[in-house]
């Protein structure tokens, strides 16, 4: 299976994602400014992968602060988080995981500051490591939605290259893979940025599973035909009452795949449910440059002056959803009880 991230040797090794499918060059990252750059420029994309990566970025901004008194290194921590909070807005794992970075710090303020920094570095192989295992749970709980003989439909690339490992919309077909399942999957080609077939259709490829890659239009024509079976998307923030943004394009294949009677699942972490943001009007949703339209990889399609809107993700509202597959279980509606109901410790239907 791909390595999406490696922290090695105090740097933080990853797939240049922008340059899949045609070239898997490895890029270290050594400083907050480059790890920045990478999720801005996504580099490394995905929610999970965000999260991970930014706290990887707090190691790498701490690693040479001077600071020795406590109160001054975690007022420079706190910039460094905000910093690395601004480089995208939507998914809430980017914001969790350096949530997590800065009380991990307070909780030991009265350590020395050098071992401060030894115990950061641990937290944020920890939220690697424990993402790996939170992906293979969501695969378990997921398979339940697949049958031998399924054909999935997904959107964007919520796979390995998304995570540390497994994916979460692409952990059950990578399960169902291993105990021998025939399962096919069509992935969108995700406009503008491709992630549907630089990404998915890369790694399934890779991993020997049966893709098939579609425009985001083409949809519609392979659901009315009666190929797709079940829908299954990422998620970037799932909001208290079960809205979720995730890539756009979502809720328009949410309310195809209604239109035609196909279970929509969405697959993701609870570190992706942000139970303080209560419905998907209150996410904000990050808007794009111009030239990703305009002028996608190098090719200019539309006039140089025309006027663009390029919303990185929507919402597709709760009652489109069959079901959120989390490592807890699947949550079903009505998601504003149920949702708070996997964070006090009951799960949702295994
Ligand atoms: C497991 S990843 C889930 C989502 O983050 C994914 O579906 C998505 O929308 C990614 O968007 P991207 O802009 O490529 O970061």
């Amino acid at each position: 299976m791909l390595k999406t991230l490696e922290y090695r040797d105090g740097k933080l090794y990853i797939i240049d994602q922008t340059k899949l499918p045609t070239e898997k060059e490895i890029i270290a990252i050594e400083t907050v400014e480059e790890c920045f750059d990478a999720i801005k420029k996504l580099k490394v994309r995905g929610a999970p992968a965000i999260g991970i990566a930014a706290a990887y970025g707090v190691v790498l901004g701490i690693k040479d602060l001077e600071e020795d008194d406590f109160n001054s290194f975690y007022n420079e921590l706190k910039k460094i988080s905000k910093y690395l909070g601004s480089s995208r807005p939507t998914a809430v794992n980017l914001f969790w995981a350096l949530d997590r970075m800065e009380k991990k710090a307070l909780e030991n303020k009265y350590k020395p500051v050098e071992e401060i920094k030894k115990i950061l570095e641990e937290e944020a192989i920890s939220i690697q490591r424990e993402d790996e295992k939170i992906c293979k749970k969501i695969g378990e709980n997921g398979i339940e939605v697949l049958k031998d003989g399924y054909t999935i439909l997904t959107h964007c690339n919520a796979g390995v290259l998304a995570t540390s490992k497994y994916g979460t919309a692409l952990a059950p077909i990578y399960l169902a893979k291993e105990r021998g399942w025939n399962i096919k999957v069509f992935a969108d080609e995700t406009r503008p940025l491709l992630q549907g077939s630089r990404l998915t259709t890369f790694e399934l490829m890779e991993a020997g599973i049966d893709v098939t890659l579609i425009t985001d239009n083409m949809a519609a024509m392979v659901m009315s035909k009666g190929w797709i079976d079940v829908v299954i998307v990422g998620c970037d923030r799932v909001a208290a009452n079960g809205d979720v943004a995730n890539k756009i394009g979502t809720y328009g294949v949410a309310l195809l795949a209604k239109a035609h009677n196909i279970p929509f699942y969405v697959a993701g972490p609870t570190t992706t449910i942000d139970l303080k943001t209560p419905t998907g009007k209150d996410i904000v949703i990050e808007e794009r440059g111009r030239e990703e339209i305009i002028c996608g990889f190098g090719k200019q399609t539309a006039p140089s002056n025309v006027k663009v809107y390029n919303p990185a993700f929507d919402v597709t509202p709760n009652e489109l959803i069959d079901g959120i597959i989390t490592e807890k279980g699947i949550v079903r509606a009505p998601y504003d009880i149920n949702l708070k109901t996997i964070f006090s410790g009951a799960g949702g239907e295994n």
